[in-house]
């Protein structure tokens, strides 16, 4: 068994990565779209007998050509690294991105990224994925440029869900923005999930017999604020159903930033400082003001009570579901 490499820098790939199968794209949220392209890599790796790789971008392209709005990302590099990782890749390149690699010609990509660096045996693309200088380098341009440097190219079709729409990180990322997590999970195919650190807040949890863990999500993250119920993973691995409040709390701070809190069931025991994830399953209900803390109480009560009978009957919609939310 050889371990899952992440290079995030642009000195020389390990001499077992190189020749190998790469999938190459942004793959924002690895959603099922993105799983269709990743698993033809695997299939040609493992037909080959040779190495897949990711080929990615890190920052994330959009962030460095509009660095004052920043990518809501579904998939930071850490949880995006674990996904590929799931799925039996050997290694995810997050090759550094900035103005000056944005300006090489789709041709000195080729020859300087994938040949003189990876030394790609063959490469698997999405049908629209365009690279080099102003987008110049199309599905055409790199079947081309495989035929005269010996490397082969599949470029994988339209990945169509159910209703035979397209499936597209940015329509996630607005479904999020509605709240509508389930949908969102039928298409990434896996639950929104997100990572953070523990932190303090005021401590006023736990006085009224519901202590949070409290985290901050990146600014940019455009999730509806509101109730789920959610899944809670510690950072050793084990997991607990919960139900959180992602907001500003109206009733008891009006004017604080927006936080994600989570009541961890059937848990005690000290998270601060800890790295937890969350996944979404299901929003309970938007964010109130209550006159007081009480009427505040009787209401977590419910959602503590909706929380888990959501979570009593939830199953894998993937492997890769399986791993985060299950295993
Ligand atoms: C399930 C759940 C639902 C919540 N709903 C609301 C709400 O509708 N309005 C609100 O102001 N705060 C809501 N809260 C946030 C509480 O006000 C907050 O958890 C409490 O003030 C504890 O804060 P602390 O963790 O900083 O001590 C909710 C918290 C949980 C766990
Ligand atoms: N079941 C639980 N769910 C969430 N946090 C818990 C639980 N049991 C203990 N804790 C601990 O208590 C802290 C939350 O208590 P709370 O009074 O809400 O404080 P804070 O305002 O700092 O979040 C968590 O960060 C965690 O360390």
């Amino acid at each position: 068994m050889t371990v899952f490499h992440r290079n995030e820098t642009r000195d020389p790939l390990p001499e077992r990565l190189r020749g190998g199968v790469v999938a190459i794209g942004n793959f924002d949220g690895v959603h099922r779209g993105h799983q269709s392209v990743l698993e033809r890599a695997l299939e040609e790796a493992a037909a080959r007998g040779v190495p897949a790789l990711v080929l990615t971008f890190e920052p994330h392209p959009r962030t460095v050509f509009r660095p004052d709005t920043p990518v809501f990302r579904l998939t930071p590099a850490p949880l995006k690294a674990r996904i590929l990782e799931g799925m039996g890749f050997g290694a995810v390149i997050e090759y550094p991105f900035d103005r000056t690699f944005s300006e090489l010609s789709a041709s000195d990509f080729i020859h300087r990224v994938l040949l003189e660096w990876l030394h790609a045996s063959h490469v698997v693309t999405g049908f629209d994925f365009h690279f080099g200088k102003g987008r110049e380098g199309g599905p055409a341009f790199l079947m081309a440029a495989g035929g005269e440097n010996g490397f082969g190219v599949t470029l994988v079709d339209a990945f169509r869900d159910e209703n035979a729409s397209v499936i597209s990180s940015s329509f996630i990322r607005s479904l999020l923005g509605q709240g509508d997590v389930s949908h969102a999970a039928g298409l990434l195919g896996y639950r929104y999930t997100v990572e953070a650190e523990v932190i303090d807040g005021k401590k006023l949890g736990r006085t009224l017999g519901y202590p949070t863990a409290n985290m901050r999500l990146p600014p940019e993250v455009e999730l509806r604020t509101g109730i789920y119920a959610v899944r809670f993973r510690r950072a050793d691995g084990s997991l607990y159903d919960g139900v959180a409040s992602f907001g500003r709390r109206p009733t008891v701070d009006s004017d604080g930033e927006a936080l994600l809190e989570t009541f961890v069931f059937d848990f005690s025991g000290d998270l601060y400082g800890e790295v937890c994830s969350v996944s979404f399953f299901g929003h309970l209900r938007d964010e109130l003001k209550f006159d007081g803390l009480d009427p505040l109480v009787a209401q977590i009560r419910k959602d503590e009570d909706e929380a888990r009978a959501l979570l009593s009957g939830v199953t894998p919609l993937s492997d890769i579901d399986r791993r985060i939310n299950f295993a």
